[in-house]
C-alpha cells in the first residue's frame, strides 16, 4: 500500500518556495504537481492494514573496534554551533522525566514501537522474542543522553552512541554504567562524518530529532546513508514544516505549555517528509515505511498514526548499488 500526501501536507509543500539544502535543490512540487513525481512510502504496517514484504537481510557490518575523539568534542564541523550550545545548555536534564526533555521519554516507547517493528521486519526478527536486535550493529547519532540508545542495547543490538555534545555523552556513559546491559553501549563524542572517515558501518542508522538541528541536512542524510551498510536499514525522525507543526511543536510547546525552552526548533530548519525522503534518495536510501506520531492531551500519550502532518519517523533501506556521481 503506498502512502498519499495528506492534502494540509500538499498545501504546505505547495505554498513553499523551492528549499536548497547545502547546495542541493529539493523539487518545490508546485513545479511538478503530479503526486506521481513525491516520493511514496508504505505506511507502517502496524499503522496499515497490510504488512510489509520480508526483504533480504544485510551482509554483517564490518567488525571494527571503538574510536573515540579527544574529550573537548566532535572532529569536524558539521553541527551547527548555535545549535549544539542550547544542547549543551540542558544536559544535565537528559534523565529528568519532567524537563525539556519529557516530550521524548514520553514518545520513546511510541517511536520504539516503530523501530523494533520494523528493524524485524527488514531483518526478520521475532519482534516479540526478548532480545529481537541481538547481533545487529546499531548507531544511535545524536544520542543526546542516551534515552533511545538504552533501550536499543536492551534489545540485544550492539550499540554505539555519538552526540556533538560532549556534556552528553558523559552524562549518557554514567547513566549506561549502571546496568550491565547498558554499560556495553560505546559512547563517543563525535560526529556521522568523522565516522564516515574512519569508514565505520553499521547495520542500522537511527537518528532520531537531530536533522533539524545540523547545519546541512543534505549532508547529514549522506552521512548516514555511508554509515549504512548495503541493504542496511536507515531511521530518521523530526518534525514537519507545516503550520500545524508551527501551532503545536513550537507556539504550544515553547511558549504555552513551555515543555521546551523558546527557541528549541526554528520553523524555517524543519524539513518535510518529502524533503527527508528525497534526500535520503539522494544518498542511496529509499524511504520504505513512514509514520506519524500523535499527542493524546488528555491520556499524555502518543502513538502512531497515518498523521505526519507534525512529528514523523521514516524508515528507509540502504541500496545495495552506489549510483554513480555526476562528475563535471
Ligand atoms: C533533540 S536531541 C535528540 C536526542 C536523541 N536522538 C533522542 O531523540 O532522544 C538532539 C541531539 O542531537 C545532537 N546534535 C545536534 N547536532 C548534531 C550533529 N551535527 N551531530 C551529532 N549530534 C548532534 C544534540 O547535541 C542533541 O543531543
Ligand atoms: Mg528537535
Amino acid at each position: 500500500m503506498l502512502r498519499r500526501v495528506p492534502p494540509s501536507l500538499r498545501r504546505a509543500l505547495l505554498s513553499s518556495a523551492s528549499t536548497h539544502y547545502g547546495g542541493a535543490q529539493i523539487p518545490n512540487p508546485s513545479h511538478s504537481p503530479s503526486q506521481t513525481l513525491l516520493p511514496q512510502w508504505r505506511r507502517h504496517a502496524s499503522v496499515a492494514s497490510s504488512s510489509a514484504p520480508p526483504q533480504s537481510p544485510p551482509p554483517p557490518s564490518s567488525p571494527r573496534g571503538p574510536s573515540r575523539s579527544g574529550g573537548g568534542g566532535p572532529t569536524v564541523s558539521s553541527p551547527n554551533p548555535a545549535e549544539v550550545a542550547k544542547f549543551a545548555a540542558i544536559a544535565e536534564t537528559w534523565w529528568d522525566a519532567n524537563g525539556p526533555f519529557k516530550p521524548l521519554h514520553l514518545m520513546n516507547p511510541t517511536r520504539l514501537s516503530f523501530i523494533r517493528s520494523t528493524l524485524c521486519r527488514h531483518f526478520r526478527r521475532d519482534p516479540y522474542s526478548s532480545k529481537p536486535l541481538e547481533g545487529l550493529k546499531v548507531i544511535d547519532v545524536g544520542c543526546g543522553g542516551g534515552i533511545l540508545s538504552e533501550p536499543l542495547a536492551r534489545m540485544g543490538a550492539t550499540v554505539t552512541a555519538i552526540d556533538a555534545v560532549n556534556k552528553n555523552i558523559k552524562i549518557a556513559s554514567i547513566h549506561a554504567a549502571s546496568d550491565p546491559t547498558t554499560a556495553s553501549i560505546e559512547y563517543c563524542c563525535t560526529t556521522a562524518e568523522a565516522l564516515v572517515k574512519e569508514k565505520r558501518l553499521f547495520d542500522a542508522v537511527i537518528s532520531l530529532e537531530v536533522i533539524e538541528h545540523v547545519a546541512n541536512p543534505l549532508e547529514f542524510c549522506e552521512s548516514l546513508s555511508a554509515l549504512t551498510v548495503p541493504n542496511g536499514a536507515t531511521v530518521v525522525s523530526t518534525i514537519n514544516r507545516s503550520m500545524r507543526a508551527y501551532a503545536t511543536a513550537i507556539v504550544a510547546a515553547e511558549y504555552i505549555l513551555r515543555w521546551l525552552p523558546r527557541g528549541t526548533h526554528e520553523w524555517s530548519k524543519l524539513v518535510t517528509p518529502e524533503e527527508v525522503s528525497l534526500m535520503l534518495q539522494k544518498a542511496a536510501v529509499s524511504v520504505e515505511e513512514m509514520a506519524g506520531f500523535v499527542y493524546n492531551p488528555l491520556s499524555g500519550e502518543w502513538s502512531l498514526s497515518d498523521d505526519i502532518s507534525v512529528n514523523y519517523i521514516a524508515f528507509g533501506v540502504k541500496k545495495s548499488e552506489t549510483p554513480s556521481t555526476n562528475c563535471t
